[in-house]
This record gives structure tokens, C-alpha cells and sequence, in this order.
């Protein structure tokens, strides 16, 4: 369903991969490893469509990104690296300014259930700034719960959570998996989600 064929990326005056290929299919999750500065967030950047190829194509559904950007972004959400939190924006605010920006409709009530589920209940109100990395990095994860993407695509999520976190972050990816649903994703850690062996896509230094 969402595939790369033959692709290759040149930053600046390196190319950083070619003849690269892959497929992701419903249920399945494709760990994209490599060491720093090997590609990872650049392929993703591509997948999402901010970068283009310098060869090669991205299909979704049997067709070119580039030519159905309003069809695939619809059924995608991309979490970025550094995820952008506002910081004089209380956790709600950020939530709902997100959503807003990704054309998702949301009401107060799932905005306020999607942040308890991530544990931030007691802080809807706070300002950003005023939460620590692990909390604002939750805060950007409950975009997820209210996204209905079908690909989810995710620049390093476990980066800076603790272990109740990263437990509640792989079982969100596990249940959108047995929903049918789709995750590209990056990390430097061990992924552990129960019932899925993932994919693994190695990108070469
Ligand atoms: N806009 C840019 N112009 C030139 N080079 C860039 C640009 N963006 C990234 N690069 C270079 O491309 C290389 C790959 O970067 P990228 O962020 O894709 O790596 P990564 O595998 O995700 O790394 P990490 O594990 O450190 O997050 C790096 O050497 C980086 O300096």
C-alpha cells in the first residue's frame, strides 16, 4: 500500500542512499535503523512529501505521492523529530491548535480524554513551558489518538519517555496495527510490541 521504489537522497554534497526499496502493507511497522545522519528523518521527510527524491518514487495505493498529495496526506500523520510545542499554549491549547492545523475536528472533551490517556490529566492547563521534555513530547503523541490516520509516520517517538511511556506509546502503535493501520517509524531503541515483528529497513552510513 505505501511502497519506495529504487530511491536516493543527496543532502547537500552526499548522497545518503540509493536503490533504496520497500513496502508496508496493513499491520505491519517498518523500523527504519542507521546510525546518526544515515537518513532516517530524511527518508521520512520524504515519505511525508517535505523532501523530494532525488530518484526513485514514493506510491500510496499504487500512486505517486507528488501526484495525490491531498488524497495521502489526508490518510497520514507525520510526528516529527521536534515535535513543535508552543510553549505559552497549555497542553489543551496545543492539542487543539495541532489538531486544527491537520484539519482533524476535535471537541474539548476529546481533547481533554486524549491527554489523560497520555497521563497529563493533571496538567491540561499548564503551559508548555512549564512541562518537562518527556511531558511535552506526550503532549505531541496525543495528536495520534485523534488523527484516524491510517499511516502513521514517527520520527524517533520514544525519545526522552519514561518507562510507563514507552510501554503506553508501543501499545498505542500495537492496537493502531491490529486496526489495520500502518507505522513507519524511526528509533534508536528496542521496540517491543506485543503480537508484531516489525520490518526492518537498515540504512548504511
Ligand atoms: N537541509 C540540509 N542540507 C544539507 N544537509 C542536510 C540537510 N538536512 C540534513 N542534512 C544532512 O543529511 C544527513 C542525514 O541527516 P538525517 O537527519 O536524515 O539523519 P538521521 O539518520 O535521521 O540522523 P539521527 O540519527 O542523528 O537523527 C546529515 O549528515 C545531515 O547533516
Amino acid at each position: 500500500m505505501l511502497e519506495g521504489k529504487d530511491l536516493a537522497c543527496v543532502r547537500g554534497e552526499r548522497t545518503l542512499f540509493k536503490h533504496l526499496n520497500f513496502t508496508l502493507d496493513e499491520g505491519e511497522l517498518l523500523l527504519v535503523q542507521g546510525a546518526n545522519g544515515s537518513g532516517k528523518t530524511s527518508l521520512l521527510r520524504m515519505v511525508c512529501g517535505l523532501l523530494a527524491p532525488e530518484f526513485g518514487d514514493i506510491l500510496w495505493r499504487g500512486e505517486k505521492i507528488s501526484g495525490a498529495r491531498e488524497s495521502y496526506h489526508a490518510e497520514m500523520t507525520y510526528f516529527g523529530h521536534a515535535p513543535a510545542v508552543k510553549e505559552d499554549l497549555s497542553a489543551a491549547e496545543n492539542l487543539s491548535f495541532s489538531c486544527q492545523l491537520a484539519g482533524i475536528p476535535v471537541d474539548q472533551d476529546a481533547v481533554k480524554g486524549a491527554l489523560g490517556h497520555l497521563g497529563l490529566g493533571h496538567c491540561l492547563n499548564l503551559p508548555a513551558k512549564s512541562l518537562s521534555q518527556g511531558q511535552r513530547r506526550r503532549v505531541a503523541l496525543s495528536r495520534l489518538l485523534l488523527a484516524k490516520a491510517k499511516l502513521w509516520i514517527l520520527d524517533e517517538p520514544l525519545t526522552a519517555l519514561d518507562q510507563a511511556a514507552l510501554q503506553l506509546v508501543q501499545s498505542l502503535i500495537g492496537e493502531h496495527l491490529q486496526a489495520g493501520g500502518m507505522a513507519l517509524m524511526t528509533t534508536h531503541q528496542p521496540v517491543m510490541i506485543q503480537g508484531v515483528e516489525p520490518k526492518i529497513l537498515q540504512l548504511k552510513p
